[in-house]
């Protein structure tokens, strides 16, 4: 079997926003997904609450099979190429971007990897809720920052009065140009949101035995159960064919607070019988293209995930996307053939 790409999420947002406390969540809840995080150095990182499995330069592998490595930036490149070589158990890579670097520089980065196991998994923009209109006074270039983030984590929520915290959401996502802002409390976001779980589940099934997870689960994580309402994910399955230029003009213009979408699509276009995977995060979009599998049958199977998400729109404006081009139309597929990697 193909391994998919390795998705690399960017964590970045100013200094004290909550940046060290998201990825210490994850690394307690990794939901049995083996997670590389990478930071600047080991300082606040929880690593003596976590159990230490052992430790090789600069590279602390934890009991539950997750790895956090300490790196400058000029050693990310290499740290990367070896979290993601064949053999490696790691699902997801998370890094923390420093404080006020703007976090396009990495983005850039990986955008232009020429590693094909490792993807792009969306920039993570953390921001201080309670700090947020004085930090915008003393770095205005925060809003920049937003306008090129995925998602938006509004942290520290607690400590806004509930009269503000629907401004503060309004306009940063405002500033983030519609992209989905999250309300967090100590970063504590469902996990499910940043990455997927079904290598995790195969695994889990082969050895159930393994209770990592439960035991390093933050027990004083009292609002598990309102993570999972934070967000929403919308399905949809049509068997009839997808309109390639009509799923272009929606994926062009995302409806506001989608996230990420996944799935197999089913085009409609003489030719072009095959089956494409398709992936986005943010802005980001691409197509994978394969065989259908023997006995496989042809249809569109989409999973569309984001915060303040208006379902029903979503689902009406997919059904739209249904059709075949005119026999005519030669080039309908050039613009999903752009987003397509082999
Ligand atoms: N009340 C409250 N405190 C928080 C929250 N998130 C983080 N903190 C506290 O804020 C401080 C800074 O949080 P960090 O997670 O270290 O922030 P950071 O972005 O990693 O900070 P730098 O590494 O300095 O850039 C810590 O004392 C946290 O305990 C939150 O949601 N609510």
């Amino acid at each position: 079997m193909v391994r998919q790409p390795i998705p690399v999420i960017i964590v970045a947002g100013f200094l004290g926003a909550g940046k060290t406390s998201l990825l210490n969540h994850l690394l307690r809840n990794p939901q049995g997904a083996r997670i590389g995080v990478v930071v600047n150095d080991f300082g606040k990182i929880n690593i003596d609450a976590l159990s230490v499995a052992g430790q090789v330069d600069s590279t602390v592998s934890l009991g539950n099979g997750c790895l956090c490595c300490a790196v400058d930036a000029s050693g990310l490149d290499d740290l990367l190429a070896r979290l993601a070589r064949p053999g490696s158990d790691i699902d997801v890579i998370v890094i923390e971007s420093s404080g006020l670097a703007d976090p396009r520089g990495m983005v850039r980065l990986l955008l232009n990897s020429t590693n094909p196991r490792l993807g792009y998994g969306g920039l993570v923009e953390v921001v201080d809720a309670a700090e947020f209109d004085a930090t915008r006074r003393r770095h205005p270039e925060i809003d920049q920052h937003l306008r090129f983030a995925d998602l938006v984590l509004l942290n520290k929520i607690d400590r806004v009065a509930e009269s503000d915290q629907r401004r503060l959401a309004e306009l940063v996502g405002g500033l983030a140009g519609g992209k989905p802002v999250l309300p967090t409390a100590h970063g504590r976001v469902d996990p499910a949101l940043l990455f997927d779980r079904e290598a995790v589940r195969e695994r889990q099934d082969v050895a159930r035995q393994l209770s990592f997870d439960e035991l390093l689960a933050d027990s004083s994580d009292d609002c598990h159960e309102h993570l999972h309402t934070a967000y929403q994910s919308v399905e949809f399955t049509a068997d009839d064919p997808v309109h390639p230029r009509e799923l272009m003009r929606f994926l062009d213009d995302r409806p506001d607070g989608v996230y990420r979408m996944k799935g197999q699509v089913h085009f409609g276009a003489p030719g072009q019988g095959q089956k494409f995977t398709l992936h986005t995060v943010g802005d980001f979009l691409r197509f994978q293209r394969s065989r259908w599998a023997r006995g496989e049958s042809r249809c569109t199977q989409l999973v569309v995930i984001g915060s303040g998400l208006d379902q029903d729109r979503v689902r009406r404006d997919l059904a739209a996307c249904l059709g075949e081009p005119d026999a005519a139309d030669e080039h309908s597929m050039l613009d999903v053939l752009k987003y397509t990697r082999a």
